[in-house]
C-alpha cells in the first residue's frame, strides 16, 4: 500500500533525483455520517516538496479528508501510512509528532487566552519555567516570517482580534517551530478572511516553504490562488477524488468543469443601470466621506481587511433595528461573515436557522405555519443547493460552505428592503457563488438595496458603487467603470484615487 514515487514537479525530487516516500498516505478511506458518505474510498498521498491544491463543491469531503490526515478523525475503513510505515494507530498526537499541522476552516484558537498562551497550548514542549518568553519568541518569529509588518501584539487576547488577525495567527502558528518542525501544513480555506495583500504574503510564504522541501495541502474556493500556488490539483466530488493532475495541466475553466459547476459569464458582470433618480434609502455620516445607498443599488465596501467595513455594517444595522418596539416587517437583513460568532444558532436545526429571519411572514396569530415554513425552506434549499438530506438535521451537520448558504437563504428570503452582507461568500463554492450573484442582480433590479463588504476583488467589481475604507474612514467613492482592482488598491494603500 505504501507508495514510493518520483514526482518530477516536486522541487526536492527534481533537484536530487531521489525516490521519495509520502509524508502521509491515506488509502481507500471511507467515512460516513449517518446516511451521508463524506468519504467514499479516497486515496491520497502527499509527497515532500509539493503543494497539493484540493478543490470541490461545498460538502464534497475536503474538510473530512484533511481531518483524517490530521489525525482528528479515524476513517471507518482504509489505511494510513507515513514515511513508508503503515500505522495501525493514527491520531492527532502521532500526526503532530510527524510534523503534520492544520489550520481549520472554523478557526480554533481559545478566544479568552492571549496569542502567547494559545501558542503554549499548541506546542506542549514549550512548558516549564520561562515558557511565556519562549512562546512569544516562537509565534512572533513565525508571524514576522509569514506576514511581515503584521502589527499583531502577541499579548492580546485572541477574542479581541479581528477575524483576519485571528486567521493570520492560526496560519503563523501552523508554520511555527518549537522543537518539532512542520513538514506537512494543511490549510483549509486559509485566505477566506484575508484581503488581497495578506493573502499574497501567505501564498508567497507557502511557495518558499514548499521550495525548501515542505509540503502543503491547500483548500480554497478561490481558484486563481490554487492555480498559481499548488503543484498538483485534486478535485473532489461527492466524497471521491474525480481528478488528480499537475497544476500546469489545469485551467480555471477545466477545474470548474471537473467540479461539476458551469461557469456562467453573465452573473459575473456588473449590471448597467441608471440609478440617478432612485431615492436614498440608507445614509450614515462620517467618519470620512458620507455613506449613501439608493433603492435598488448594490454598494460595495472595499479596502484592506479590518479598516472599518464591518463596523460600518454594524452601525447601519443598529440604526435600523434599535427601536424598543419590535417591528413585524424587518427593514434590514444581515448576512454574517463570522458565522460561528454571530451567524448560526448551533443547537438549532437547519430549518430553524433558516426561518428565524422570516417568522413575521410565517406566523399567524403567534403560531408558526409549519407547512409554509417547510415549503419556503425547501424552495431555498433547491435554489442555492444546500446539501442535506433533511432540513431537520442540526446546522452543524452541514459543511462550512453549506452553513453559509443557510445564512444567505435566511437573509435573501425575507422582505427586508436592505440587505447588509459582511464578506458573506467565505467558504462558498464557485457554482453557488454564481447562483447567489444572479439572485442579488435580480433582487437589486426589483428594488432591493445591497451593502456588500467583500475581501474578494472580483465581487467588489460587481457593485454599482464602491466606498473604499482606510483607517476606519471612507476615503474614496468609485462608481461604474472606475470600480477596478487598480483603483481600489491605489486608494487602499495611498488614500487617493489612481
Ligand atoms: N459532524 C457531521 N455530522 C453529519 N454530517 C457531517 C458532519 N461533518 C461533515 N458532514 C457531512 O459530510 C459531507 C462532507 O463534508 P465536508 O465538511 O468534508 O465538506 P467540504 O468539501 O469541506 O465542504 P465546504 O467546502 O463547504 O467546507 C457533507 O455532506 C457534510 O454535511
Amino acid at each position: 500500500m505504501v507508495r514510493a514515487a518520483k514526482f518530477p514537479w516536486s522541487t526536492a525530487a527534481s533537484m536530487t533525483g531521489d525516490t521519495l516516500t509520502a509524508i502521509v498516505e491515506v488509502a481507500d478511506a471511507k467515512v460516513s455520517f449517518g446516511a451521508v458518505k463524506a468519504l467514499d474510498g479516497v486515496t491520497l498521498a502527499i509527497m515532500p516538496g509539493e503543494c497539493v491544491g484540493v478543490v470541490g463543491h461545498n460538502g464534497a469531503g475536503k474538510s473530512t479528508i484533511v481531518s483524517v490526515i490530521n489525525g482528528g478523525l479515524t476513517p471507518h475503513q482504509g489505511n494510513i501510512s507515513s514515511d513508508g510505515e503503515r500505522l495501525a494507530r493514527y491520531g492527532i498526537g502521532v500526526a503532530r509528532a510527524r510534523g503534520v499541522r492544520c489550520v481549520f476552516q472554523e478557526l480554533s484558537l481559545c478566544p479568552n487566552l492571549t496569542v502567547i498562551e494559545n501558542t503554549r497550548i499548541l506546542h506542549r514542549d514549550l512548558g516549564g519555567f520561562g515558557w511565556r518568553k519562549r512562546a512569544r519568541k516562537v509565534i512572533e518569529r513565525s508571524l514576522d516570517l509569514v506576514f511581515p509588518g503584521h502589527g499583531i501584539e502577541s499579548d492580546r487576547s485572541v477574542g479581541e482580534l479581528s477575524i483576519a488577525e485571528r486567521q493570520m495567527v492560526e496560519i503563523a502558528m501552523a508554520f511555527s517551530d518549537a522543537g518539532v518542525a512542520p513538514r506537512l501544513v494543511i490549510l483549509d480555506e486559509p485566505t477566506s478572511s484575508l484581503d488581497a495583500g495578506l493573502a499574497e504574503q501567505m501564498l508567497g510564504y507557502v511557495r518558499r516553504f514548499v521550495d525548501a522541501g515542505g509540503s502543503v495541502i491547500f483548500i480554497s474556493h478561490i481558484l486563481n490562488e490554487i492555480l498559481t500556488t499548488a503543484s498538483r490539483i485534486v478535485v473532489m466530488k461527492d466524497g471521491r477524488i474525480v481528478a488528480d493532475r499537475r497544476s500546469i495541466d489545469w485551467t480555471e475553466h477545466s477545474v470548474v468543469e471537473s467540479m461539476g459547476s458551469v461557469a456562467k459569464g453573465e452573473a459575473n458582470r456588473r449590471a448597467v443601470r441608471d440609478l440617478a433618480g432612485a431615492p436614498v434609502v440608507v445614509e450614515q455620516i462620517g467618519p470620512g466621506l458620507p455613506f449613501r445607498a439608493k433603492r435598488g443599488e448594490v454598494v460595495g465596501l472595499a479596502g484592506l481587511a479590518g479598516h472599518g467595513q464591518t463596523r460600518m455594517l454594524m452601525k447601519l444595522h443598529a440604526a435600523e433595528t434599535s427601536d424598543w418596539l419590535a417591528r413585524r416587517e424587518a427593514t434590514v437583513a444581515f448576512v454574517a461573515g463570522d458565522r460561528r460568532l454571530n451567524g448560526v444558532f448551533e443547537l438549532w436545526s437547519i430549518l430553524k436557522n433558516f426561518s428565524i429571519g422570516s417568522l413575521g411572514d410565517l406566523t399567524n396569530r403567534g403560531v408558526v405555519d409549519v407547512a409554509a415554513e417547510m415549503e419556503r425552506a425547501t424552495d431555498w434549499k433547491r435554489r442555492i443547493d444546500i446539501r442535506t438530506q433533511d432540513l431537520a438535521n442540526r446546522i452543524l451537520s452541514l459543511s462550512g460552505g453549506n452553513q453559509q448558504k443557510v445564512l444567505f437563504a435566511r437573509a435573501l428570503s425575507t422582505r427586508a428592503p436592505v440587505v447588509l452582507m459582511d464578506d458573506p461568500m467565505r467558504g462558498v463554492d464557485v457554482g453557488t457563488k454564481q447562483e447567489v450573484y444572479e439572485i442579488i442582480r435580480q433582487q437589486a433590479a426589483s428594488g432591493r438595496t445591497f451593502v456588500w463588504y467583500s475581501t474578494e476583488m472580483e465581487e467588489v467589481c460587481l457593485c454599482d458603487r464602491v466606498y473604499v475604507f482606510r483607517d476606519g474612514a471612507i476615503v474614496a467613492e468609485l462608481e461604474g467603470d472606475a470600480v477596478t482592482e487598480g483603483n481600489i488598491l491605489a486608494v487602499s494603500f495611498r488614500g487617493a484615487a489612481a
